[in-house]
């Protein structure tokens, strides 16, 4: 399975402006060589105008889901759609949406872990269900939201329900960027699983965000990075018979001893 990931910078505010961004990066990308799945970072109809959220964000995932679906069918192309500010009632979520190439939603999840350095749970509300597995092309996956990377329960939860490639949708800040490498590496080494994430580029309200997205297979090894500065898309391919090679050179899961985890 070919990737694209879009490092992108996003323009603050103007959702239908950041889809038609995205639309157009879509038609260059597929035009020059046809990746099978693409990944977008997160928050990227709006990025974090906190205060904004009630005028910005999509209400029940629209208009963003059926923007994503349409896109998804038109080019043929499997959507990590990174994640979006969407209003549920009196609730606003920062969701992942996944659809696959036939155009139909297959995965959404809520960030669970809001982030306090970016005021988020003052005007977010946290997910309240548990990660769960998607698959796309029969291949176990999962998505988190940026935060979340530094909880490993939550990766390790996908890890033991099957999931042999992780996303990771980010606007992950310039001033903490060891962090996001070493934490990314870390979760592909421990779990012995494809990570992949898409993180923003640009500035806003003063944080600039470090790109530096990354394609890291289940040794652990980087085969692709982005800039800390450039919008650009970052290529990458799965060899999925990597992740039970190194399950067996490195039997991590067979040397648990959970019952002395607690
Ligand atoms: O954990 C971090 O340092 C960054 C998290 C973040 O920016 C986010 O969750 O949006």
């Amino acid at each position: 399975m070919k990737y694209a990931l879009y490092q992108m910078d996003i323009i603050a505010g103007e959702p239908e402006a950041n889809r038609q961004k995205v639309r157009s990066w879509v038609e260059r990308t597929v035009q020059e060589e046809k990746p099978d799945l693409i990944v977008l970072p997160e928050m990227w109809t709006t990025a974090y105008t906190l205060p904004q959220l009630k005028d910005v964000a999509d209400q029940n995932g629209e208009p963003t889901l059926s923007f994503l679906k349409e896109l998804a069918k038109e080019f043929g192309i499997h959507i990590i759609g990174g994640s979006v500010a969407n209003q549920v009632d009196e609730r606003i979520y920062n969701t992942a949406i996944v659809v696959n190439k036939e155009g139909e939603l297959v995965h959404t999840y809520n960030k669970i872990h809001l982030v306090p350095m970016l005021n988020e749970p003052a005007y977010l509300d946290g997910g309240e269900e548990s990660v769960q597995v998607f698959e796309l092309d029969g291949i176990k996956m999962g998505v988190l939201i940026c935060y979340d990377l530094r909880f490993p329960e939550v990766s390790r939860q996908l890890a033991l329900a099957g999931v042999q490639v992780l996303h990771v949708v980010a606007e992950w800040p310039s001033a903490r960027r060891e962090h996001w490498k070493t934490l990314l590496q870390a979760r592909a080494i421990e779990n012995q699983m494809y990570v992949v994430s898409c993180n923003r580029v640009g500035a806003y309200d003063g944080t600039e965000f470090a790109g530096t997205s990354m394609f890291i297979d289940p040794w652990g090894t980087c085969h692709a990075i982005g800039d800390v500065q450039e919008e650009e898309t970052i290529r990458g391919a799965l060899q999925l018979d990597e992740v039970p090679r190194i399950r067996e050179e490195v039997p991590v899961f067979k040397s648990r001893v959970p019952n002395l985890y607690k």
